[in-house]
């Protein structure tokens, strides 16, 4: 018998595809098992044809079998076989592709399964297996042939005996080395795990003889082994389903069962699309966060199929970074895929996809927010905070894609309301949206720069998360509406009649503030008479962009650059302590200092920012006592 040699190419690329195509051993199963389903399916595609022949079901499947005591794996199918000249052709030669010579001699566009195409994915079985034997029985011929390698050096072919049509590819698994255990893929668990992973949506049985142990009939503790064969993939995905004939369990089941979240989906998306690009696609936005969620670990991305094959557990091209959230697979037909199937070159079809994906997650969202707000609010909980991310992120690009989502707590309604609820009940007269940053809603509640603004009867938006204000100023304004934080030193609530008499009330008392500001002179930037403060004696309020809960946010970070916002110590000038404050000033000017000093602490205390010196804040309490 002749060894032929690969040719000189093939030789080279038989080395890339042992060493450098695929990062993962294991694939080498996805890949045979592909091709026996191809070999099935062209005699599915034959019988299409050729009225003579029937396609009966069950004399077509994948047989899975390992032997541990020789080393051995072997994979059949039941498929069209190879001739001889077939075997010389498709297996020696590399990258020439027999079922992509196939698709196209039959005109095979829509809705084709086969999968090969680069005719690679075969010698990725010289990954795990020192030696390869293919016996294989074309369909309608009455020999066979055995075709075998061990790899780089050449391969023989001479003919042999085989009862049926169809292919058996039988593996010498390597023994194992100090880095590589190839021992798993002669282990029943870890073959069927693999199986279920890649190719639990072939269309065709991949049958199995499991072994498992069962109580002796008639004995009460006396067990026995026993083998029984089993078909170990689904076949039908359940994404290829029709929805009708889906319920509401079968969804969840299928999230339970690929792992997505322990807990319960809030939604489910069936998508099946066909035209131009025709994909199908089942999404879930969870209910609760994963516990990683919002850490860097936390791995976005979404399942993709090709024809049924698994080619990624986690495509992130598929989801923008504000959807991270949302669970599920793609399955399509259109993918270009690059040669060793892991990897997907920059594909336009891909980026479609992504983009009729993203649109159809908002729309479903939207349509929560409308039709069940309770529903919304939670999943909101869990997840409205990457949604602000998304606005902040990459210099607010997506800033108006997103704002419809967003809901935040109403002091008027007293339940989380949209933006848009906000702008359209809003008085003419009322120029800004109004917010209140802080740490809870009852805390804001008691903020008395909040007072004047409620008093005008306008609605106060509560924020609670740091990153609120940071999206909000990346928004800068929703329909033509500014965003106001009610800490902020103008309000544009003056009316010409305040106006003047602040006016006239600051002139009143220039020196006395002055005085204060002095004495507060590295602390605040100013001290002025407030126009909002009904209750309380003072408050902080900031002049400029950054307010004081965002100078705290930042100067919680790592590395923080200690940056101050610019703020400003307002009095309540119709407040008894304002009294006070001015008889000291008459007369006692170190119970003025005293009393400054207080106020600026009371103010701070009450914006929840530390005080720069308790020990001196207490001994000037004290004083005040005795
Ligand atoms: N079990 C089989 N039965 C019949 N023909 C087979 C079988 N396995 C491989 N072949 C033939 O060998 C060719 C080469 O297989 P290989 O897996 O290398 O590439 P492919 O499946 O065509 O493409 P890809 O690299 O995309 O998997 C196939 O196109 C097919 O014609």
């Amino acid at each position: 018998m002749v060894k032929k040699q690969f040719k000189a190419e093939s030789k080279r690329l038989l080395d890339l595809v042992i060493n450098s195509i695929y990062t993962n051993k294991e694939i080498f199963l996805r890949e045979l098992i592909s091709n026996a389903s191809d070999a099935i399916d062209k005699i599915y595609y034959k019988t299409l044809t050729d009225d003579s022949l029937t396609f009966n079901k069950d004399d077509y499947y994948i047989k899975i079998v390992p032997d541990k005591t020789n080393r051995v794996l072997k994979i059949s199918d039941t498929g069209i076989g190879m001739t001889k000249e077939e075997l010389d052709e498709n297996l020696g030669i590399i990258a020439n592709s027999g079922s992509f010579a196939f698709k196209n001699e039959n005109e095979l566009k829509d809705g084709h399964e086969i999968i090969g195409q680069f005719g690679v994915g075969f010698y990725s079985a010289f990954m795990v297996a020192e030696t390869v034997t293919v016996i294989s029985k074309a369909f309608g011929s009455d020999e066979a042939y055995k075709w075998e390698s061990k790899g780089v050096d050449g391969y023989t072919i001479e003919p042999w005996e085989k009862d049926s049509f169809g292919t058996d590819i039988i593996l010498k698994i390597k023994e194992n080395t100090e880095e590589e255990n190839y021992d798993e893929y002669l282990e029943e668990y870890r073959l069927k795990s693999i199986i279920k992973k890649y190719s639990d949506f072939i269309r065709y049985p991949i049958k199995m003889d499991i072994t498992s142990t069962r109580l002796k009939e008639g004995s009460e503790n006396e067990y026995e082994e026993y083998t029984e064969e089993q078909v170990i993939n689904s076949m039908v995905p359940i994404w290829r389903k029709n929805k009708n004939e889906l319920t509401k369990e079968d969804y969840d089941n299928f999230y339970a069962e690929k792992h997505f979240g322990f807990d319960k989906p809030i939604k489910h998306i069936h998508l099946s699309v066909d035209g131009m690009l025709s994909y199908k696609a089942i999404l879930y936005i969870p209910e609760k966060p994963p516990f990683d969620f919002y850490t860097k670990e936390y791995e976005k991305g979404l399942e993709l199929y090709s024809n049924g094959v698994l080619i990624k557990e986690k495509c992130a091209d598929l989801l923008p970074d504000y959807f991270a959230f949302v669970k599920g697979i793609v399955d399509s037909e259109d993918l270009s895929l690059n040669i060793s199937r892991e990897m997907l070159q920059h594909d336009r079809q891909l980026k479609l996809i992504a983009k009729n994906i993203k649109n159809k997650i908002k729309s479903e969202l939207e349509n929560l927010l409308k039709d069940d707000r309770e529903k919304y609010e939670e999943f909101f909980k869990s997840f409205g905070r990457q949604l602000k991310y998304g606005i902040y992120s990459d210099f607010g690009t997506n800033k108006e894609f997103l704002q419809d989502l967003l809901i935040f707590y109403s002091s008027k309604e007293k339940k989380m309301v949209t933006l848009d609820e906000y702008v359209s009940r809003m008085p003419e007269e009322q120029k800004y949206i109004y917010y209140a940053s802080g740490e809870s809603i009852e805390k804001i509640a008691k903020m008395p720069q909040t007072e004047l603004v409620l008093d005008k009867g306008f609605e106060i938006l509560y924020f609670t998360e740091d990153i609120d204000e940071f999206a909000i100023n990346m928004m800068m304004n929703y329909k033509g509406k500014e965003f106001r934080s009610v800490s902020s030193s103008d309000l544009g609530l003056e009316t010409d009649e305040n106006e003047d008499s602040s006016k006239s009330d600051e002139k009143e008392n220039k020196e006395l503030l002055e005085k204060m500001k002095e004495l507060l002179s590295n602390k605040v930037k100013d001290v002025r008479i407030s126009k909002r403060l009904k209750n309380y004696p003072v408050c902080l309020a900031n002049d400029g962009e950054l307010t004081i809960e965002m100078e705290k946010i930042l100067n919680s970070l790592p590395n923080n650059q200690n940056i101050k916002a610019e703020k400003v110590l307002e009095i309540n000038i119709n407040h008894d302590v304002f009294k006070a404050l001015k008889d000291a000033y008459e007369s006692d000017q170190d119970k003025f200092n005293l009393y400054t000093d207080l106020l600026y602490n009371q103010a701070l205390l009450i914006e929840g920012l530390p005080i720069e010196d308790p020990v001196e804040f207490t001994n000037n309490i004290s004083k005040l006592m005795v």
